[in-house]
């Protein structure tokens, strides 16, 4: 069986960092090993309390498991600030891992901080130009790209801009262009320096989408830790999302996070054919 690690911020709720992340690479038939940067007390209603952990403290989680296991591919989420992102990057370069998926989690769905703002030149200096593939919503791709206007929103030119910081492709997810109700489609575009692929799914009208970033991305380092090119591991991991955010069940009192467990109950009940 392929291992993947995920390096990420826990939280308490279950919904979305390294609980998304070890759920999604469960039911994607892969091994899922963690290093925890940041404890947040979090539930469906939002984040109570975040508590990041020392350098050294990851970097040894980080040790640990590198100097025992093989990984096939490995994911960030919540790295929290630029020391953590910084040797993170170094450990990554040391161990020549492959497939990276960065994930640059910034703002929790809710609305709460979930990386220090120095950070966002560390992500670019260190670790981009070491990623396979780099994962931003459309609000982070502008942070990014040193952009806040409105009329910047076109995924295309900020793909151009982001893929300069040296990642191999980039994918900007459409989330928070269809977070209004009427939206008819949910598009991500994918970038890798000449051609833009677009994944479209429909648009489901909800609000729990909690943990649809980390989930999306962890599927995808499920995926290429299978053995999937990019264009395929990002197409089945729209389609693993769409049926998450779909199949959606009441966990809280606040917006619940994705199912999930959708595709074992679908690997259950059908020949398998949509994964194989
Ligand atoms: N309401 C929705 N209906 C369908 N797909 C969605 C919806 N909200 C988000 N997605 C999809 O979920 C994935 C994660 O996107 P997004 O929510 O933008 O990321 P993040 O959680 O990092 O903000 C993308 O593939 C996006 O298109
Ligand atoms: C520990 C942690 N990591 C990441 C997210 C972002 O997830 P989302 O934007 O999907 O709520 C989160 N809420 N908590």
């Amino acid at each position: 069986m392929k291992k993947v690690l995920t390096i990420a911020g826990s939280d308490s709720g279950g919904g979305a960092g390294i609980q998304a992340d070890l759920k999604t690479m469960t039911v994607h038939q892969v091994y899922g090993a963690s290093v925890i940067t940041a404890v947040t007390a979090q539930n469906t209603l939002g984040v109570q309390g975040v508590k990041t952990l020392s350098v050294q403290a990851v970097i040894s989680q980080l040790d640990s498991v590198l100097r025992d296991i093989e990984f096939s591919a490995l994911k960030t989420g919540m790295l929290a600030n630029s020391q953590i992102i910084e040797q993170i990057a170094a450990k990554i370069k040391e161990y020549s891992l492959p497939n990276l998926v960065v994930d640059p989690v910034m703002v929790a769905t809710s609305g709460d901080l979930l990386l220090k703002e120095e950070a966002v030149e560390t992500y670019k200096e260190k670790l981009f130009p070491l990623a396979e593939i780099i994962t931003p919503n459309l609000y982070e791709a502008k942070v990014l790209a040193g952009v806040e206007t409105e009329e910047n929103n076109d995924p295309q030119v900020l793909a151009e801009k982001l893929i300069t910081y040296g990642s191999s492709w980039v994918l900007i997810k459409g989330g928070h262009t269809t977070k209004k109700r009427s939206a008819k489609k949910a598009v991500d575009l994918l970038y890798d320096g000449s051609q833009f692929i677009e994944f479209e799914a429909e648009h489901i009208p909800t609000n729990n989408t909690h943990g649809t970033g980390c989930t999306l991305s962890a599927a995808v380092a499920s995926n290429l830790a299978r053995g999937m090119d990019m264009e395929k591991a990002v197409g089945q991991a729209k389609k693993f999302i769409t049926g998450a955010i779909k199949n959606n069940f009441p966990v809280g009192q606040g917006n619940s996070p994705v199912n999930h467990f959708w595709r074992l109950q679908n690997l259950q009940h059908s020949s398998n054919q949509q994964f194989s």
